[in-house]
């Protein structure tokens, strides 16, 4: 796909525009705008009066006009700061770049018309627009289990959870059902109630939903993003139908489920747990053969993990996860740079120079490199390289 011309405006053109929510002046000097196609973005400001939320509003050129409603905004975004640049990326995603902050905390993507963008925009029916924080170092994908109820699935990522705490991080999903009597909120899950669930959904809170054995139960986006901000790799345990909305969407995941030896075993270990009722119990298991037969057959797992033998079983998941004795377990050490407040942008290829200005110019000039950037919206963008160069 060929990538979209790169440029700046400083402000918007047709000066002296109005638009219906609010927009009492003119672009400050620290706002920036960006151009892709017929509309203008204009990143600055704050989200609906949230000093704490950076603003974005779209300008149709076509039109002249501001678009009515204020974008639905996806993910967490920056919080507003002295001054942004802004570059046009490929597939509908803008790079913004927060001047004179650290580098955990400068990088920006925003997705107005990235595959994940449409997708919510078409499910949600309106404007959307998604951040993403951008994340250096090689950080890897998140993790997707799912199997039927009983299988082992939590046993097995508690396991790993706790041989090793620094490398991976839960993602704790919503749902409407009860707790049981070991579970805490906000920890086993977000224990919620459906009309609020429904309403967050609606709002475009949630990366995937889906009712399971006549529940709801749902991915917050900030639930992942909670984890990568983190620094670490991300577990998520949902259904064979999350699942399939997760492998639409543009989280950049590993597929893994796990099977029972037999129904028999399934229906011990459910009985054994001791943590539904009867009827509970009969219909997890009808839904498991379901569920299996979805899980191998639907092409959406690339690894299916047979979970006979406990120890066994965390050995394998343990050798696709590329984890053995001598790998290193944390997450790559990554030391600071500091983005310039005055500097200018140009975009090379896939390398974004960034060059200080100004009378206290030490003249380093600081190279983003985007080739191995992964993930996206909803989440974080990662995988950023970034390096400072002394000039001589
Ligand atoms: N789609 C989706 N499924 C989920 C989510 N959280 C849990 N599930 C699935 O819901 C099912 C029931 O989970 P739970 O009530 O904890 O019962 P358990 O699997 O028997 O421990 C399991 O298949 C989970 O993988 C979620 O956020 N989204
Ligand atoms: N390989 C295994 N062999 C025997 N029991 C197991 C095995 N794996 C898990 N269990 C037990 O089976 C029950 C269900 O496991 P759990 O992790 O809660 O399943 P899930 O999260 O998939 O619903 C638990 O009591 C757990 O201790």
């Amino acid at each position: 796909m060929g990538e979209a011309p790169a440029f700046f405006v400083d402000h918007l053109e047709n000066g002296g525009h109005t638009n219906g929510f609010g927009l009492k002046s003119e672009p400050r000097d620290k706002d920036t705008s960006v151009q892709i196609g017929d509309r203008s973005y204009l990143i600055g400001g704050n989200h609906e009066g949230n000093p704490l939320f950076l603003g974005v509003q779209i300008h149709d050129k076509t039109t002249n006009k501001w678009c009515v409603s204020i974008p639905t905004v996806l993910g967490t975004g920056p919080k507003p700061c002295k001054g942004y640049s802004a570059i046009v990326l490929k597939q509908g995603r803008i790079l913004v770049i927060k001047k004179g902050s650290a580098s955990d905390d400068s990088i920006w993507f925003l997705e107005v018309d990235s595959p994940f963008v449409r997708e919510q925009r078409k499910l949600l029916g309106k404007e959307v627009v998604a951040w993403s924080k951008g994340v250096r170092g090689n950080a890897e994908k998140p993790i997707v289990i799912s199997g039927p109820s009983g299988v082992g699935k939590g046993t097995l990522i508690t396991m790993l959870m706790k041989e090793f705490p620094s490398m991976f991080g839960f993602s704790v999903s919503h749902t409407t059902r009860s707790p049981r009597c070991m579970e805490k909120n906000g920890v086993h899950y977000h224990f919620t109630d459906k009309t609020v669930m429904e309403k967050e959904i609606n709002d475009g809170k949630f990366l995937e939903f889906a009712s399971v054995h006549g529940n709801l139960y749902g991915t917050s986006i900030e639930s992942v993003e909670v984890v990568t901000d983190s620094g670490k790799r991300c577990i998520l345990d949902i259904d064979v139908q999350g699942a399939r909305s997760v492998k639409a969407s543009s989280l950049d995941a590993v597929f893994i489920f796990v099977c029972p030896p037999s129904m028999k075993e399934l229906e011990d270990r459910l009985r054994a747990r001791g943590t539904e009722t009867e009827e509970q119990i009969q219909k997890r298991l009808r839904n498991a053969e379901a569920e299996i037969k979805a899980g191998k057959s639907s092409g959406i797992f690339e690894h299916i993990l047979y979970n006979d033998n406990l120890e066994e079983c965390y050995k394998n998941l343990k050798n696709l996860l590329g984890i053995n004795d001598d790998a290193p377990v944390n997450g790559v050490e990554v030391e600071g740079i500091n983005l310039p407040k005055e500097h200018t942008v140009t975009k090379i290829e896939d390398k974004i120079m960034i060059q200080e200005t100004g009378e206290a110019t030490k003249n380093d000039l600081i190279v983003l490199d985007l080739a191995s950037i992964n993930g996206g919206a909803p989440g974080r963008t990662r995988g950023i390289v970034l390096d400072s160069v002394k000039s001589s």
